[in-house]
């Protein structure tokens, strides 16, 4: 197997297609995170791949085989696809062992069945029914059952939406641990920014029926293909300005840019840095999140800014500081944000 392979996929319902030309490539033993807006055609091509819908135009292949392209649509149970549903959605009536086995040979489903649920932390659950379960184990058994054919890859819709914040995080790593040990290749697809940036190799933002920006998660934060994708992919602060001889004038002060003329500024709240040298700002509030905390700060000019703050807090509301931007500026030419 040699990895999943989308190029120029074309699909969807009406006269305009949701998918407008999308191309992906997810290698052996990898993960990407699809990353869009809610609506933007996310589940749409998890039906595709999986064979649920047809491609319009455009080719799908895993590894060698084509899966799909103008004159080949092979059929959803030859694909060689395992997927993980939206809150798992595992058979109600089996027990965790049938929900898992289901559809392996007979002869060797008990050995395997074990050693998937070990797999995935859940030795000893085989004859839970899934109601019995927690929201999280019931991913897990998700995972295990579509994992056991062996397939060529792994599909996962939004597979820790329905989870609280903690468990997110720890089924997260699980999951990425259970992938990697069993040398998967995977695809998951999420609105969830954080989620994609935290939990794949690659991610691709999906964007108006095509990919925006493909790129491991450090690369799509820091080095965002445009605006747009900038602003998607994590909280930001921006101002319209000008570019000139590699410097824009913002109220955070002079800015070193790449970029020449009009566009806008923009920097991540956790590189405004409190205290120390920097222009004058005032606290306008403190939103504390347990692990880090937001301030919002009003510049001289009116203009209210967010900066994320690590460790003990140094400021209050109505406390007078300064702020100073650590790391480089984005700039985008074009028009005002
Ligand atoms: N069966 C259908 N018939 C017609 N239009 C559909 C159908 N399913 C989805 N759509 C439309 O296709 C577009 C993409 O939908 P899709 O469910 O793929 O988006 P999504 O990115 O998964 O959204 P979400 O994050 O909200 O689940 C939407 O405009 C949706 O209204």
């Amino acid at each position: 197997m040699s990895g999943l392979r989308i190029d120029g996929l074309v699909a969807g319902y009406g006269p305009e297609p949701v998918l407008r030309g999308v191309d992906l490539d997810v290698p052996d033993g990898g993960l990407l995170a699809v990353l869009g807006p809610s609506g933007c055609g996310k589940t749409t091509l998890l039906r595709v791949l999986a064979g649920f819908h047809p491609v319009r135009s455009g080719r799908i292949a895993l590894g060698d085989k084509v899966l799909a392209d103008g004159s080949v649509d092979v059929p959803p149970e030859r694909r060689g696809i395992g997927i993980v549903p939206q809150e798992g959605a595992l058979f109600p009536h089996l027990t965790v062992a049938g929900n898992v086995g289901f559809g392996l040979p007979r002869g060797r489903r008990h050995d395997r069945v074990a050693e998937l649920l070990e797999l995935v932390g859940l030795s000893g659950f085989e004859d839970r029914m899934p109601a019995q379960l927690s929201g999280g184990q019931r991913q897990r058994v998700a995972l295990a059952r579509a994992l056991a054919p062996r397939p060529g890859v792994v599909l996962m819709d939004e597979p820790f939406s329905s989870l609280d914040a903690a468990l997110r995080d720890e089924l997260r790593a699980d999951v990425r641990a259970a992938l990697r040990a069993f040398g998967a290749t995977a695809l998951l697809v999420t609105h969830d920014q954080e989620e994609a940036l935290g939990v794949a190799d690659r991610v691709a933002v999906l964007r108006g029926g095509v990919v925006a920006q493909l790129g491991a998660p450090h690369q799509v934060y820091t080095s965002p293909a445009d605006l747009g994708v900038a602003l998607f992919v994590g909280e930001a602060v921006t101002f319209a300005g000008e570019a000139r001889d590699g410097v824009a004038e913002t109220p955070l002060g002079r800015l070193a840019v790449e970029g020449d003329g009009p566009g806008t500024v923009l920097v991540r709240p956790e590189q405004l840095h409190l205290g120390g040298e920097g222009v004058p700002a005032t606290v306008a509030d403190v939103l504390f999140h347990g692990h880090d905390a937001t301030v919002l700060l009003r510049l001289a000019d009116g203009t209210v800014v967010r900066s994320r703050v690590q460790g003990p807090l140094p400021v209050r509301p109505g406390d007078g500081t300064s702020v100073a931007v650590a790391g480089p500026a984005l700039f985008f030419a074009g028009g005002p944000a």
